[in-house]
């Protein structure tokens, strides 16, 4: 049956599927995002800056239209070449518009020299939470270290521009990720430059406790001379328990291990060979704290983590342990610690952060000699902050520049090699997704996406969360107002009711290339163009890279070759000569340029289907008129 004229107007309507009644999205139109688009596009300040050999970037667009990677973008090789690791050279970046940054503490010179190199900074120091949600929609990204409460409300105020929260430091407890990832704001930390600082800084704490260097420093300077009273005690032989086996932790070990210390440790996470191939062994929480003399803290801040330090645990520890505090505050109950040094279970205490920074004047832990205070120092030295600060500088530049970040927080840290082999099936994946989703007619709506991989790779060997995401973005964007990212693509997908599910299917083919096909099938649902259903009734479509470029090779269960690049007219008809030459005619007639076509047919002399590409988008006349071809039982126009 031809498809008629109101049948062809409806094929041209904008996709019409819904979702199955989805919450209410925390006004997603307003929210930043971040987003894979071409470099030429007009959006927010990417339209004013241009970047050389980087023209597949992930980077904001702020209420603007959906941006999609273009075959372009797709055809400069280096474009497919993003960079985790690449030094940034700010020389590469010409500007008029300038993105914004907001450092709101102190911050080492060389990342604010290599910050003023990209973006315009303002250093506003000690703003009040209000002040900072009133600043805040005037910047693209925010440096914060740990005085700054980054919280929803910031994310709220930010109203759609910030795109990236970069974190000067390790510990991310001050920022609200859950509101970050929901908005689709990027939030970057710099994991490793302050790590021996505080390594440093927990042995200088558990050095001088020992040896009481702080209260008789005290003492001499107050004109008194008391040598028996500041008789310390000996490392040397003494147990350390290390809470927490990460980077920090690794190294106090380490450092301990040098001091003649016998050092155990706990960590839930940690390898037992790499705590034994330094000499430690990692033991439970209970047997850490029980046999300790000292115990040093180095997990983070965590749900699990907060006030793990109580009257229960003192309890536990053995009369007179002593405690070193260079992690954060809040994993100590510190109204227990004042009852623990108090009872004696406490005998010294070396705090550097506190669970209010700073602490209050009255609060008790102020009162004891023998508990050291230091002003969260630990980072604190000229060569970490200076470190820590081109640290999160690149990281941020990196993010505002398009970069997927290697320090995400809040999104898959993808390695440089990964990612450049993974950059067209990206384009591909989210191309898919596009397809599929203009190909469902509507009805129940779209409920679930079953994606198949088809790939000679080790399960092991392939990240597929990158792919998903684009997929996520391919099909929810062009039927709603949100605007999907990698940061938000997974929570996104929940939130409108979209389960998405992924299968690996090993195929025999060459490991070099990670994914030999991607399938994309959208569960349960009518489509648009019945070819296009499988014989389950489900819409699928499929599509593989070939010389670097995304193609359908599959509609339905016919298969086809086309670039996915333009726009796309797919024609069932009746496998009869001349087919090619008639359509082709319609098009040609109108100026509309042919630049792929492929047949496919299941059975000779049945049916078949025509997968044809065309540079500019054909008028709602000559569709009609292609609709009107007495063989071609039903067609569909897609913009990919
Ligand atoms: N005072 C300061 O200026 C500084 C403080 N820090 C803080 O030190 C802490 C550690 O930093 P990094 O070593 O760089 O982080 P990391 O992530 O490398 O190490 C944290 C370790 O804690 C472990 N962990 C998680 N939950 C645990 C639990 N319940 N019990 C025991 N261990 C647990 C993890 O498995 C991980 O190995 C962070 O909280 C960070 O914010 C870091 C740098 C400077
Ligand atoms: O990196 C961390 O986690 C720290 O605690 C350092 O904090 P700071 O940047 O010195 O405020």
């Amino acid at each position: 049956m031809a498809a008629s004229a109101s049948s062809a107007n409806h094929i041209l309507s904008p996709p019409s599927p819904s979702f199955p009644s989805p919450p209410p999205p925390p006004s997603t139109t307003k929210f930043s995002h971040l987003s894979f688009l071409n470099s030429s596009s007009s959006s927010s300040f990417a339209s004013n800056i241009s970047f050389p050999n980087l023209s597949h970037s992930l980077i904001l667009r702020s209420q603007q239209p959906p941006l999609f990677i273009t075959n372009a973008a797709l055809k400069t090789a280096e474009s497919l070449n993003i960079s985790l690791s690449k030094t940034i050279d700010p020389t590469h970046i010409t500007s008029t518009t300038k993105p914004t940054i907001l450092v709101s503490e102190k911050l080492g010179e060389a990342g604010l020299d290599l910050l003023r190199t990209f973006g315009d900074v303002q250093c506003l120091y000690d703003l009040s939470p209000e002040q900072l949600c009133k600043e805040i929609s005037k910047f693209d990204a925010l440096i914060v270290r740990s005085g700054t409460k980054v919280s929803r409300q910031v994310f709220e105020a930010a109203n759609g521009r910030l795109k990236v929260v970069g974190r000067a430091g390790v510990g991310i407890d001050n920022v609200d990720l859950q509101a970050a990832t929901e908005l689709g704001c990027l939030v970057v930390n710099a994991p490793t430059a302050n790590t021996i600082a505080a390594a440093e800084h927990a042995i200088a704490l558990l050095a001088s406790m020992a040896r009481n260097v702080a209260q008789s420093d005290a003492s001499v300077k107050s004109g008194k001379w008391q040598r028996t009273k500041y008789i310390g005690v000996s490392l040397v032989g003494k147990t350390l328990a290390v809470m927490g086996f990460g980077k920090v932790g690794s190294e106090v070990a380490r450092r301990a291990k040098g001091l003649g210390m016998n050092v155990i440790s706990h960590d839930p996470y940690a390898p037992a060979d790499r705590a034994r191939a330094i000499g430690v062994d990692l033991v439970s929480f209970d047997e850490a704290i029980s046999t300790a003399d000292f115990i040093s803290l180095h997990m983070p801040l965590t749900p699990a983590t907060s006030k793990v330090f109580n009257d229960d645990t003192f309890a536990k520890m053995k009369k007179g342990a002593r405690i070193i505090n260079v992690a954060r505050g809040g994993v100590i109950d510190e109204d227990a610690l004042v009852r623990a040094l108090e009872s004696g279970v406490v005998s010294q205490a070396a705090l550097d952060v506190f669970s209010k920074e700073p602490p209050t004047q009255d609060s008790k832990l102020l009162q004891f000699e023998n508990v050291t205070l230091t002003p969260h120092l630990g980072a604190s030295t000229k060569e970490a902050q200076e470190g820590v600060a081109i640290e999160i500088a690149e990281a941020v530049v990196g993010a505002l520049r398009g970069e997927l970040s290697a320090t995400a927080v809040n999104a898959p840290m993808v390695p440089a090699e990964v990612l450049s082999q993974l950059a067209p099936y990206v384009l591909l994946a989210e191309k898919l997704g596009r397809l599929a989703v203009q190909l469902v007619a509507g009805g129940d709506g779209i409920k679930s996406v079953k994606v198949a991989y088809r790939s000679a790779r080790d399960p092991d060997d392939l990240d597929t969360r990158l792919l998903r995401a684009m997929i996520i973005k391919g099909i929810i964007e062009p039927i709603s107002s949100s605007f999907v990212n990698l940061v938000n693509a997974d929570f996104t997908a929940k939130q409108k009711g979209l389960r998405i599910s992924e299968e690996r299917v090993l195929v025999d083919s060459s490991p070099e290339n990670p994914i030999d096909s991607i399938q994309v099938q959208i569960s349960n649902t009518e489509s648009k163009f019945a070819s296009a259903e499988s014989e389950h009734g489900n819409v699928s479509i499929e599509g593989r890279v070939k010389y670097g470029m995304p193609h359908l090779t599959r509609v339905g269960s016919f298969s086809v070759d086309v670039s996915l690049e333009g726009n796309l007219i797919l024609c069932c008809q009746v496998d009869q000569p001349g087919m090619i030459g008639r359509v082709g005619n319609i098009l040609g007639e109108q100026n509309c340029n042919v630049s792929f076509m492929s047949v496919g047919r299941t059975v000779k002399r049945t049916k078949a289907i025509m997968a044809i590409g065309v540079d500019e988008e054909p008028d709602k006349n000559t569709l009609k008129k292609i609709g009107e071809v007495p063989a071609i039982e039903e067609f569909v126009f897609l913009k990919l």
